[in-house]
C-alpha cells in the first residue's frame, strides 16, 4: 500500500484524495481550515467544496503539516497556482526527502512564468525524476460521483510515471503514463484559456457554431504553444490536451467557463471574481501565457481577445476566430488554392 498525502482539500484537492484512497492508497489531505479537515475526518464529507459527496472513512484529513507528510510516499499539490510557491514554502521541512510530488494544477506562476513542476524543482531544490504531473479531463465533482474518467501522468522518468498511474488508477479512475511534462502540464493551462473564450461567447448568446469553432482552432492555437515550448504534439491530442479542451469547454461545471459566461453578460472582472467562489486559473495564466507567446513568436489569437476581454478593452460579442491573413499567406492561399486554416 502506498502512503499518499494531497496538499489543499479544495473540490480537486479532496476528489483526487478519494480516488487515491479507493485505489487502496493510505491517503491524508492536509486542509487550511480545521473546520474542513474535521468534515472529512469525522463527518467523511467536505460541504463547502463537494456537498452531498461521502468520502471513504479511510480517508484523514488535518491540518498540521507533519502528520499529513511523516512517511508520505506521493504528495500530490492541489492549491492554486498563485498561492503554491507559499505553500511549498510553509510544507517544506515536513516533506520525506525521498517523496514523489505530483502537481494536480493547471495555472502557471505571474511574473516568473514558469509551470508548477517547475516551481516545485525550484523552490524545493527537487530532483525532476522526483517530480510528476496529472491532467485530463478531471470535473471534480463527476469524478467525486464515481463517474469514469481518465488523466496523463508524467514525469522525466518514464518508469516513475508508470508506477504512478498503476497506484492511482482504480475501478473509476484510469491513469495512463507518459514522460512528456511540458505538454501535459500545458495542456492543463491552456485549455482553460479557450474555456474562457468559449464561456465568452455563450454568454453573449452564440450557439454551437461559434463555439466548435474557437474549439477547434482553439486547439490549434494551444498545440502551436504547446510545441513551441517543447512540448509532444501527440499529447496535445490526448487526454491533457484535446480531452481536457472538451470537457472544461462543454462543461458548465467548468469555473474557467463559468467566469467566461459572466463576462459574456458583461459583468466587469472584479466581479467576475467576487462571484466565483473557487479557482478559476485562466484568469491568472492569460498574461503569462501571452508573454511567453511573444518571446517565442507563437501568434495566439483567441487568447489574446480573451485578454481584452479581461481588461474590458474589447465588447465580447466581437470575440472571433477570423484571422486576417498576412501578405504572404494571401499569395500562398491563392497558389494553394485557398484555405491554409483549417
Ligand atoms: N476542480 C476541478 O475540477 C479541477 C481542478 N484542477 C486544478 O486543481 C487546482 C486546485 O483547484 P481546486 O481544488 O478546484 O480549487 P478550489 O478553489 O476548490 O480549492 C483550492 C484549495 O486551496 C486552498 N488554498 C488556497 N490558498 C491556500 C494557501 N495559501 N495555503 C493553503 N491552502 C490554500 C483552499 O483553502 C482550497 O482548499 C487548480 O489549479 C485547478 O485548476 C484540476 C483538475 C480538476
Ligand atoms: O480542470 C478541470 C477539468 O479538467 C476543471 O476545470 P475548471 O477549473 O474550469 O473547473
Amino acid at each position: 500500500m502506498t502512503r499518499a498525502a494531497v496538499i489543499g482539500a479544495g473540490s480537486w484537492g479532496t476528489t483526487f484524495a478519494k480516488v487515491l484512497a479507493d485505489a487502496g492508497c493510505e491517503t491524508t489531505v492536509l486542509a487550511r481550515r480545521r473546520e474542513i479537515a474535521t468534515g472529512i475526518q469525522v463527518r467523511h464529507a467536505n460541504d463547502d467544496y463537494l456537498p452531498g459527496t461521502v468520502l471513504p472513512a479511510s480517508l484523514h484529513a488535518t491540518t498540521d503539516p507533519a502528520r499529513a507528510l511523516a512517511g508520505a510516499e506521493l504528495v500530490c499539490l492541489s492549491v492554486p497556482s498563485q498561492r503554491l510557491r507559499s505553500v511549498l514554502a510553509g510544507v517544506r521541512d515536513a516533506l520525506p526527502r525521498d517523496a514523489v510530488i505530483m502537481s494536480l494544477i493547471k495555472g502557471l506562476e505571474r511574473g516568473t512564468q514558469l509551470r508548477m513542476s517547475e516551481v516545485v524543482i525550484g523552490e524545493l531544490g527537487w530532483a525532476p525524476e522526483r517530480v510528476a504531473v496529472l491532467s485530463g479531463p478531471n470535473i471534480a465533482r463527476e469524478i467525486a460521483a464515481e463517474q469514469p474518467a481518465a488523466a496523463a501522468v508524467a514525469s522525466a522518468d518514464g518508469a516513475l510515471a508508470e508506477r504512478i498511474a498503476a497506484c492511482v488508477t482504480n475501478r473509476y479512475f484510469s491513469a495512463f503514463a507518459n514522460d512528456d511534462v511540458i505538454g501535459t502540464e500545458y495542456g492543463g493551462v491552456l485549455k482553460n484559456l479557450i474555456a474562457l473564450a468559449v464561456g465568452i461567447v455563450s454568454g453573449v448568446g452564440y450557439g454551437e457554431n461559434t463555439k466548435a469553432a474557437i474549439i477547434t482552432r482553439g486547439l490549434d492555437e494551444i498545440s502551436r504553444f504547446a510545441v513551441a515550448l517543447g512540448g509532444h504534439p501527440d499529447t496535445m491530442t490526448g487526454l491533457a490536451g484535446l480531452g481536457d479542451l472538451i470537457a472544461t469547454c462543454e462543461s458548465t461545471l467548468s469555473r474557467n467557463h463559468t467566469a467566461g459566461r459572466l463576462l459574456g453578460e458583461g459583468h466587469p472582472l472584479d466581479e467576475v471574481v467576487r462571484r466565483m467562489q473557487q479557482t478559476a486559473e485562466g484568469i491568472g495564466s492569460v498574461r503569462p501565457v501571452l508573454d511567453l507567446a511573444r518571446e517565442h513568436g507563437v501568434d495566439m489569437p483567441i487568447v489574446s481577445q480573451v485578454s481584452l476581454v479581461l481588461e474590458g478593452r474589447m465588447n465580447p460579442a466581437d470575440l472571433t476566430v477570423h484571422i486576417a491573413p498576412r501578405n504572404e499567406d494571401v499569395l500562398t492561399d491563392a497558389r494553394a488554392g485557398g484555405g491554409r486554416q483549417r
